[in-house]
């Protein structure tokens, strides 16, 4: 059994897999000042309430956004489950060619959705995560990495009004009934929301465009992905777990 780590700017995912079968899931708050041993014990108090243990895990495979989390993380795989873990980067196998002027820098997410999305749907598609930020990311028919955009999440929209205005409410991302909202709440929730829907549809349509393919095919996942695919016209398939699907087969493809 394999554990793979997720590690975003808000949340760490984390899966157990054997084989191709994802056995368990779990997500906790991405801490930056958390120490090695408080995940460990973190990790070993979810493990333990599903009945797993430790030491049935033969490897741990990282991905991360955030280099100081991912630094406690090694050594937390060290210290917790004696394996050496195999950090998304370069120098890892990922069977996906990127275009990007500097390969280095695109986040190590972006290319595990990718090489999961290319391996389970095909190309040519465009990837939309809704984290943190919103990423795009465009893969071509023959599976390569083309690059693609990046915007302000959901979450840190909606906190930016508040947090910015002196008399916007902190509020909750529901989808309100109508688009001409008769109270402060849910005027937010619409222009968050609508906005943030019709921000997706015209991105995805100028991505599909540029690739020139009208079959391309569009993936939504992240946290908050569910809340806009229902409203979007051009997201036709919803992965939650798009991360740790290509977390386990980037590790496939580096076992030999
Ligand atoms: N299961 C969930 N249901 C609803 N909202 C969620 C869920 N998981 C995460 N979120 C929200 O999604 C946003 C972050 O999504 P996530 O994909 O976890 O981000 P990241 O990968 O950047 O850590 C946050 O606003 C968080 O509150
Ligand atoms: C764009 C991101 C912040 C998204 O992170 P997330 O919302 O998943 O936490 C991350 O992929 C990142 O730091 N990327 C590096 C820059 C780039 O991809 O070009
Ligand atoms: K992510």
């Amino acid at each position: 059994m394999i554990l793979v780590i997720d590690v975003g700017n808000t949340n760490i995912v984390l899966g157990i897999y054997e084989d191709k079968k994802l056995l368990e899931f779990w997500r906790i708050g991405t801490e930056i000042h958390k120490t090695s041993d408080e995940y460990g014990m973190m990790i070993n108090q979810l493990f333990s309430f599903s009945n797993y243990k430790l030491s049935c895990i033969s490897q741990v495979v990282i991905s991360s956004v955030v280099p100081t989390a991912m630094y406690t993380l090694e050594h937390m795989a060290r210290k917790y489950f004696k394996s050496e873990p195999l950090v998304i980067g370069p120098g890892v196998k990922t069977g996906i060619n990127i275009k990007y002027d500097n390969p280095k820098e695109v986040g190590a997410d972006r290319i595990v959705n990718a090489v999961a999305a290319y391996e389970l749907y095909g190309g040519p598609l465009v990837i939309v995560d809704f984290g943190t930020a919103t990423t795009y990311c465009a893969v071509s028919k023959n599976g390569e990495y083309l690059g693609g955009a990046i915007s302000p999440g959901i979450q840190i929209s909606m906190d930016a009004l508040f947090q910015k205005t002196a008399k916007l409410p902190k509020v909750e991302l529901v989808k309100p009934e109508t688009m001409i909202c008769k109270n402060t709440v849910s005027s937010m929730q619409a222009g968050i929301i609508f906005g943030y829907v019709g921000q997706v549809d015209y991105i995805v349509e100028r991505m599909k465009k540029e690739l020139g393919d009208e079959n391309t095919k569009v993936v939504a996942t992240g946290g908050l992905a569910k809340l806009i695919a229902t409203e979007s016209k051009t997201i036709s398939i919803v992965n939650g777990l798009l991360t740790l699907e290509g977390l386990r087969i980037i590790y496939e493809r580096n076992r030999e």
